[in-house]
């Protein structure tokens, strides 16, 4: 099948919520970690291409670099459109990278314009008036606010890209989307007309979607969340341009110890990990220990415990906790040796014959599947929305991976990844 869309998304949870939503019109996508060593095999039936990057949060000039790199091998594979994906809650750095690596993607791809469009309705992200709303609350009123890597604290869509790209940020805004495509269409010709090149684009409902994706389909480049994403496969159906024939593949089964491991500091996370605490054997991590004496003690819990039974280990804090550890060691530091601490303990519970991991966080699920020398996943099932349960070989043998982003699924979630894990 022709290569429909290639895709190169910020981080790893938002690369499998892509990859869940793509899946979920039952054509087959290719979820690759990092940019791919090999040339795609010509004979891959895959309709869609997932690059995951670990960028979110990078130097501008190196995930730029890296955004350039998957484009090349993209384009290299076949792919003539492409998906820039990142957060629904567009975290980004005041320097980027949503907006530096969208202009570049525009020059390499010739696109005279591209839409930004965010929304996830299901998930409870919508953009109304250039806004972003996480539920009720405008962004920077809800806990994203205090994000340990990306604080948002401006809800403006508008004002956060415009210095981030070069050139104006134009606004498609509710009204016109509203009225439907050939008024969006209009709109976007107009603001092309006008030398516009970034449009953010209103959307509230998945009716929103199903217009801006109608509208946009013929651009090059489309960049936004999973949801917007979500709306093409229907298009290439209905345009004849892919067939379902005979692509579901069985999953494997998956015995062996299971663990979630949690570097999350999200709203939700909290709450799943207090819940999950409260039902098998835990360990808190401290950053401000992890900085001062390593991984080791944590490693010995786990070496203690019965690889059998599922086990907890979080970094996972509240707002004020994650401050004081952010003041004593600065905020990288203190990010990053939880992902290493974190990256140790999967490695070990891998070898002591772990098989089922669940874990929470964007950067940690990338520096845990990293570690654990993941290098592509297959797709199954949704646990909730833009969560599935993912599948890779490490060391010959299999494993299934849930990468949760920080505020998806319900309090329930770990229990329900487990359960649903058990009825594939
Ligand atoms: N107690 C803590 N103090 C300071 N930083 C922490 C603490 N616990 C975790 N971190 C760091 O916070 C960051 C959390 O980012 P991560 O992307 O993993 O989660 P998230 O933002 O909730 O997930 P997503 O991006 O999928 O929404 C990581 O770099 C992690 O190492
Ligand atoms: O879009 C989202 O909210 C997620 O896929 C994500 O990117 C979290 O890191």
């Amino acid at each position: 099948m022709t290569l429909l869309l290639g895709c190169i998304a910020d981080d790893f949870t938002g690369a499998t919520d892509l990859a869940a939503l793509l899946a979920r019109s039952g054509l087959p996508v290719s979820l690759r970690i990092g940019i791919p060593r090999e040339k795609r095999d010509p004979n891959d039936t895959a309709a869609f291409e997932v690059i995951a990057l670990k960028c979110r949060t990078s130097p501008v000039d190196l995930a730029v670099e890296q955004a350039r790199q998957a484009l090349a091998w993209l384009k290299e594979a076949g792919a003539s459109r492409f998906f820039w994906k990142y957060c629904s809650t567009f975290d980004s750095t005041a320097e980027g990278n949503i907006g530096p690596i969208a202009d570049m993607l525009l020059t390499e791809t010739g696109a005279r314009q591209t839409i930004y469009c965010p929304a996830f309705p299901e998930n409870g992200r919508s953009v109304f008036m250039g806004h972003l709303f996480v539920g009720e609350q405008l962004l920077s009123e809800s806990p994203m606010k205090d994000h340990p890597l990306t604080p948002m604290r401006d809800s403006n869509l508008v004002r956060l890209l415009t210095p981030q790209v070069a050139g104006d940020v134009g606004l498609a805004n509710h009204n016109i989307v509203s009225k439907g495509l050939t008024a969006l269409r209009a709109r976007l010709a107009q603001l092309s007309h006008d030398g516009i090149r970034h449009v953010i684009v209103d959307a509230v409902g998945d009716d929103d979607l199903g217009t801006i994706a109608a509208a946009s389909f013929d651009m090059p480049l489309l960049t936004g969340g999973s949801a917007i994403a979500g709306q093409l496969p229907p298009l290439y159906l209905e345009q004849g341009l892919a067939s379902r024939a005979a692509h579901r593949r069985a999953l494997p089964k998956v015995a062996g110890g299971a663990v979630v491991l949690s570097g999350s500091c999200s709203a939700m996370t909290r709450r799943q990990v207090a819940n999950y605490a409260e039902q098998v054997a835990s360990l808190r991590l401290d950053p401000i220990a992890l900085a001062e004496g390593g991984a080791a003690a944590a490693r010995e819990w786990l070496r203690r415990q019965s690889p059998d039974a599922p086990r907890l280990i979080y970094a996972t804090a509240e707002p004020e906790d994650v401050r004081q550890a952010q003041e004593r060691l600065g905020r990288e530091k203190a990010g990053q040796v939880v992902e290493e601490a974190l990256s140790e303990i999967a490695r070990d519970a891998f070898d002591y014959g772990t098989r089922r991991f669940v874990v929470a966080g964007g950067e940690t699920s990338g520096a845990i599947t990293q570690a654990l020398g993941v290098t592509q996943l297959s797709i199954g099932p949704e646990i909730a929305s833009g969560v599935p349960w993912t599948f890779a070989t490490v060391e010959g043998e299999t494993i299934a991976l849930a990468l949760k982003s920080g505020n998806f699924g319900g309090e329930t979630f770990f229990t329900d990844a487990f359960d649903r894990l058990g009825a594939t």
